[in-house]
This record gives structure tokens, sequence and C-alpha cells, in this order.
């Protein structure tokens, strides 16, 4: 697909991306800059980015609107917790913790914050020294091509203990990993196709026992 046919078709899945369209262009040109030196995502995926990036994150956003304050761990180039901040720049109280271990993908993240004047933090830490520190800041968890839905739950464990939602971006495994949490008990799991990728699913996470 094209870059502008992959704009449209991506705007016209999420409306809301038109809103943001300097900060993604913005971010776009940063992305392709910094591609050169850095492995930020997959080469072949730079001339669909709007679809392959920027619509299939804007998903965590669609999946749990009301939802201010996330944490996105692994974040890569930024994707999902990068737009997800975005698309919440204008909200008040909007923030996004962004924790990526690698520090030039952090520094990537900071540069393309700056930029854009997204409402993020940007944590160069592993997510499982992070996210215990976080737990009573946060409303929400999400992720994108970091681990298996356990394993997951387990990095998130201390925010989803304070009733944090999870909001996860899993692939075509997902079917196994969702049976797998379900069985153990301890969450109520929700799923729903994804928009942007065949086979891929959006898994929406809840303790079962948050505090009251
Ligand atoms: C496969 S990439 C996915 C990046 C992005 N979420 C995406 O979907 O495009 C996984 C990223 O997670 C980071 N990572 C791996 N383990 C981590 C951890 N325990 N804490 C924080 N970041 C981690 C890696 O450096 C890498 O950038």
């Amino acid at each position: 697909m094209s870059g502008e046919a992959s704009r449209r078709k991506a705007i016209a899945l999420f409306p809301a991306l038109h809103e943001i369209e300097p900060e993604l262009e913005a971010y776009e040109g940063l992305l392709r800059r910094w591609q050169k030196t850095i492995n930020l995502v997959a080469a072949a995926t730079l001339e669909d980015i709007w679809i392959r990036h920027f619509a299939d994150s804007a998903q965590v956003h669609a999946a749990a609107p009301e939802i201010r304050r996330w944490a996105d761990m692994g974040s890569g180039a930024g994707f999902p917790g990068l737009v997800t901040a975005l698309l919440l720049k204008r909200e008040s109280g909007a923030h996004v913790h962004l924790i990526e271990s690698d520090q030039r993908k952090a520094a990537f993240l900071r540069a393309v914050s700056r930029e854009t004047e997204a409402p993020t933090s940007i944590h160069a830490e592993r997510a499982e020294i992070v996210l215990p520190r976080l737990a009573d800041k946060i409303e929400g968890v999400s992720a994108r091509a970091l681990a298996p839905l356990e394993n997951l739950l387990r990095l998130a464990e201390a925010p989803l203990a304070e009733g944090a939602l999870g909001v996860f971006l899993k692939g075509e495994d997902w079917e196994d990993e969702l049976t797998a949490v379900e069985r153990a008990g301890n969450f109520i799991c929700e799923s729903a196709e994804s928009g942007t990728r065949k086979g891929a699913r959006i898994v929406v996470v809840r303790h079962k026992a948050p505090p009251l």
C-alpha cells in the first residue's frame, strides 16, 4: 500500500488520528531519519506506517477511551504508547509512561515526545523495575510484541493488582495465550478482532480481585 493510501485508510478507521496529523507527520519524519542509524521498526513496515503502526496503536486508546494515565511496556519506537499519548494530548491529566530498556530507543522516544509535545515520561529501564513504582499512578497498562500474555501479566502484576486495566495487542498466538491465562483463573479477559492486522487480537484484561 502506498504511504498516502495507508494514511487515508488509517484515518478512515480511526478519525481521531486526523486531529493529530501534524504530530504524526513529525513523528514519521523522525522515525525515517533515526531508522537510518537504529533499527526501530521492521524496514518493510515503513511504507505502510499509518496502518501498521499509527492505526494499530490507536486501538489501545479506542479500547479504553476513559483512561488518561497509562504505562506502556517495551515501547520500542513508541508503539502503542506514544500514539496513545498523542491521542490524549489535549485531555487534562493525561500522561503516558513509556518504558523501554534500550537506551537508544529511549532517546528516540524523548526526541519524538519533545517535538510533538506528547504528555510522556520516558523510563530507560526494565519494566519489572519501573512498574511497581508506578502501580498507584496509572489506570492502564499496554504492550505490543513484548512477551506472551502470561509474562505480560507477571510484569504488570503490581498495577493490575491495584485495579489497572491491561490492553495488549497480540499476534497470531493470542488464543493459546488467552486460554492459559483464563485457566489460571485470576483475570477477567475479553478480546476483539484487530481492525488493522489479520489474525491479530486486542486483549483486555482485568484482575478479578482489585482493592476496594
Ligand atoms: C519487539 S520490540 C516491540 C516494540 C514496540 N512495542 C512495537 O510493537 O513496535 C520489544 C521492545 O521491548 C524492549 N524490552 C524488552 N524487554 C523489556 C523489559 N523487560 N522492559 C522494558 N523494555 C523491554 C526491547 O528493547 C524492544 O524495544
